[in-house]
């Protein structure tokens, strides 16, 4: 295991190009497994949760082969094998394994999905929509055995705006028979993404992006080559860190509209954000305001930079008020923020953060993903130096950051954790 150091207060100054999107990649993978034929993507992040679907891709007949940010998939041979435990609990998106194998095979069994602990993440939502099609789903031992004679569309009506649901959903009913209506589906631009590859191997999608998508079944899907959309999140990370930090910090390979929220809040604080056709500046300001932020589902503030931002708040002057909607328990930063000397305290949903407070440098540990993040950008800002643990979490979802970092003037580096110091901490 590795933990990060970071010598805080090193501005930041530079370019940093961001790579293919965690959360489409993470469904377009699994959605590979529908096509006869080749389906190469390409603009692939070179991150643990890649690795992962890649392992259990290969452990039910795949064939795959990845090198320079480009996978070639080839599931001609595969069959509808349980899939192991262990790997599918290493991550959330192996939920969409369940979708693309009973798309293909109506048949799949798999344990429950793993990922960033964020408070109870169901996901009834899918199993809602699985039974809507025709297929049966039993709990046995932890692991979900879902099969069906056949799928049938059907209209289904999502009671919770769910990404992962709608690309499910959207994956299963691909070739399911008939039309399926998927209503108050989600809008996230990965969802695009993945109806854009679906429809390039062959199938019928309308409507993904807005609240109603319509698939008509088809017989077959072929393969393709897809190019993934730029990572929105680890690129509102960047834009956070160089708000922190950064003298003047450009950030390339973004598409403008899928940050739209961040960048109107980042205005607010006083940041100075300007978009070009595919790259951003940011420039950052010595003294930040205060701000109310409320997460929402897509195009509202995403809940997956609620916790950057939050530790950016710490340097603003007055009180900021953040309200997690989608996860009100997703805080696990807020502690550690507070022992590097935040004053921030979290209830029912909310954190209030009141600054500016002069971080100090100690040894934080990162719960989840963007936990890690916060703490990242907590840790630049910070004097001294910040030893972040946990830092698979982070692998899971930042190509290279320590590298993209250190590009930019941080003083960043990773190391490995001793067995004696993992004793420590977890003693700690
Ligand atoms: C791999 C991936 O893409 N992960 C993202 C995805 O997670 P994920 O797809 O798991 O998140 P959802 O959009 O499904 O969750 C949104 C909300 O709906 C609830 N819910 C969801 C499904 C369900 O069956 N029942 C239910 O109640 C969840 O608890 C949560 O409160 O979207 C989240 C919300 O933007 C992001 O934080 C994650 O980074
Ligand atoms: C919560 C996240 O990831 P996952 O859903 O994969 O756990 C995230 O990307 O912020």
């Amino acid at each position: 295991m590795q933990k990060m150091i970071i010598e805080g207060g090193r501005p930041l100054e530079g370019r940093v190009s961001i790579s293919g999107a965690k959360n489409s990649a993470v469904a377009l993978v699994p959605a590979a497994l529908m096509a006869n034929g080749h389906v190469t993507l390409e603009n692939l992040p070179d991150i643990d949760d890649i690795d992962t679907l890649a392992e259990i891709l290969q452990g039910v007949g795949a064939n795959v082969k990845t090198e320079n940010h480009r996978m070639k998939i080839n599931a001609k041979n595969v069959r509808p094998l349980p899939m192991p435990n262990g790997k599918v609990k290493k991550l959330r998106a192996s939920y969409y394994l369940m979708g693309a194998m009973l798309g293909r095979f109506k048949k799949a069994v798999i344990g429950m999905p793993g990922g960033c602990y964020l408070g109870p993440r169901p996901i009834d939502q899918h199993i809602k929509g699985f039974e809507a099609l025709g297929a049966t789903v039993e709990n046995e031992h932890g692991s979900l055995h879902i099969y069906a004679k056949e799928l049938k569309g059907a209209r289904i009506y999502l009671d919770v705006v769910s990404v992962g649901a709608t690309i499910n959903i959207m994956m299963a009913a691909v070739m399911a028979k008939g039309q399926t209506v998927i209503e108050n589906a989600a809008k996230e631009p990965e969802i695009i993404d993945v109806a854009t590859l679906l429809t390039n191997m062959g199938a019928n999608i309308k409507g993904a992006g807005t609240n109603v998508i319509r698939i008509d079944g088809v017989e077959e899907l072929n393969g393709c080559t897809h190019s993934i959309i730029p990572d929105r999140i680890e690129a509102g990370t960047y834009m956070i860190a160089g708000a922190a930090m950064g003298s003047e910090v450009v950030i390339d390979n973004v598409i403008p509209d899928h940050l739209e929220a961040l960048t109107a809040k980042l205005r607010e604080t006083g940041t100075g954000v300007e978009w070009f056709d595919n790259s951003v500046r940011v420039t950052g300001v010595d003294r930040l305001q205060a701000v109310q932020l409320k997460t929402l589902v897509y195009p509202g503030f995403p809940t997956d930079l609620q916790q950057p931002f939050t530790a950016l708040m710490t340097r603003a002057e007055g009180k900021t008020i953040v309200h997690d909607t989608i996860y009100p328990s997703r805080f696990k930063h807020v502690d550690e923020l507070a022992r590097m000397g935040a004053e921030v305290t979290t209830s029912e949903g909310t954190a209030i953060v009141r600054g500016p407070a002069d971080l100090q440098g100690v040894q934080v540990t990162a719960s989840d993903l963007r936990a890690g993040a916060a703490l990242i950008v907590a840790g630049l800002m910070a004097d001294g130096r910040t030893v972040i643990t946990g830092f698979e979490h982070v692998a899971r979802g930042y190509e290279k950051i320590e590298h993209k970092l250190r590009y930019l003037g941080a003083e960043v580096r990773l190391e490995t954790i001793s067995e004696q110091e993992m004793q420590e901490i977890q003693n700690s």
